[in-house]
């Protein structure tokens, strides 16, 4: 089949459903290396023109997990089933996806136009298609004029847009990316995140992307799954993560995040020290020990002391706000708030102080003791 230019490429998908439908269903993917179990029963769907990104620590299998979407791994047992066709047992060649990895992987003995002509001429695309194409994508990926070079010639941000366009060029269905930006210095993986995030919500395609970094996660993905040792712990929309973890692990892993060694108490409560605290509704018995988990943006300070109180054990400015660390009176648990720069003179902010803290309810939510370690 030949590619032609009336793609879904200058335009976002006008005939994207208005209910959603899955591009592809993952259902009880185990994979095994040997007796180690690498991804545990994975079950996940993935709508048609999302942007996922799998993320977590390192070896927790989101790289195995995306190879055995693309056919690079196979998987132990569980199926894959892309827009109703069963893929589970087909190997790469014979699955529809464009994948680009971390080192940019492009062929060095290549021009940066034959680069991307590869897949259009393995499908024998005729020659106008061929140049017509490779230059809509080198216009999108911002590399018009770069037809001739070698990749050897390119900055690795440059390489990663080649790769990309490369990935992009036989409109696959679905867009596989693997850490394609952490080779990259910090500059340029800003700049390239929010151009891979333009093009991806322009192109419409449906894209998978791996990460250990959790802001790019937070800032391209419209959910994020979070994996820890082979299984998911959460998928949800980063707003979700961030604000409702539905583990300690999850809790831990994105953000900062405080955790007090506290009892349940009945009614929404739990104890601290000898403090009873509001917290958001949990499942805990009356004197199970938990732990309290709580953003430092949540905390309130105060210089007007109330029943929770604690001294300034350390001061961090970061530019819109100062990180405080303080020693609860009480427990001597450590606590970590951040007061806005502007409210910070009102405190009158020093070492040594004593503040009077609330932990808002609505933002204090228990998990099980000891339960926040990866
Ligand atoms: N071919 C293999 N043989 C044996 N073990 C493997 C193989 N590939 C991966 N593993 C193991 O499976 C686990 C998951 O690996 P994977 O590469 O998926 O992790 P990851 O989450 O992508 O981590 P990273 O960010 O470090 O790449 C790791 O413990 C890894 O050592």
């Amino acid at each position: 089949m030949q590619t032609t230019l009336t793609s879904p490429l200058t335009a976002h998908s006008a005939a994207k459903p208005h209910l959603p439908s899955a591009h592809l269903s993952i259902d009880g993917v185990t994979k095994r290396f040997g007796s180690f179990t690498a991804l545990d029963s994975i079950a996940l769907q993935i709508q048609e023109g999302e942007f996922v990104c799998f993320l977590g620590p390192s070896g927790c299998g989101k790289t195995t997990l995306l190879r055995t979407i693309a056919g690079l791994t196979q998987q132990t047992s569980g199926s894959l089933i892309q827009r109703g066709k069963n893929i589970s047992t087909l190997p790469p060649q014979a699955r529809d996806f464009g994948i680009v990895f971390q080192s940019y992987a492009l062929f060095p003995n290549l021009t940066v136009f034959d680069n991307v002509a590869y897949g259009l001429r393995n499908r024998r695309s005729d020659r106008a298609t061929i140049h017509a194409r490779v230059a809509e994508l080198l216009a999108l990926v911002d590399l018009s004029g770069s037809e001739h070079k070698y990749p050897a010639a390119l900055s690795g941000g440059q390489q990663q847009r080649v790769a990309l366009a490369r990935a992009l060029a036989t409109e696959p269905g679905l867009l596989l990316l693997d850490e394609p930006l952490s080779a990259l210095d910090a500059r340029v993986r800003g700049h390239l995140r929010h151009q891979i995030k333009a093009l991806q919500a322009r192109l419409g395609v449906t894209t998978i992307m791996v990460t250990h970094d959790q802001e790019e996660a937070l800032t391209m993905a419209d959910r994020i799954v979070v994996m820890n040792h082979g299984v998911i712990e959460q998928v949800g929309t980063p707003a979700e993560i961030y604000h409702q973890p539905a583990s300690a692990f999850v809790a831990s892993f994105i953000g900062t995040m405080n955790f007090l060694e506290v009892t349940a108490q009945a009614n929404n409560h739990a104890l601290l020290g000898t403090i009873s605290c509001p917290c958001l509704p949990h499942a805990y018995a009356k004197d199970q020990a938990a732990q309290l988990a709580i953003r430092p943006e949540a905390v309130a300070l105060s210089v007007s002391i109330s029943e929770l109180s604690g001294d300034v054990m350390g001061i961090e400015f970061l530019g819109a706000f100062q990180r405080v660390s303080l020693r609860l009176n009480g427990t001597e648990q450590r606590l970590l708030a951040d007061v806005p720069s502007r409210d910070s003179a009102t405190l009158g902010l020093r070492l040594g102080q004593t503040l009077g803290i609330h932990l808002p309810a609505d933002a204090a939510r228990l998990y099980p003791a000891g339960s926040n370690q990866s």
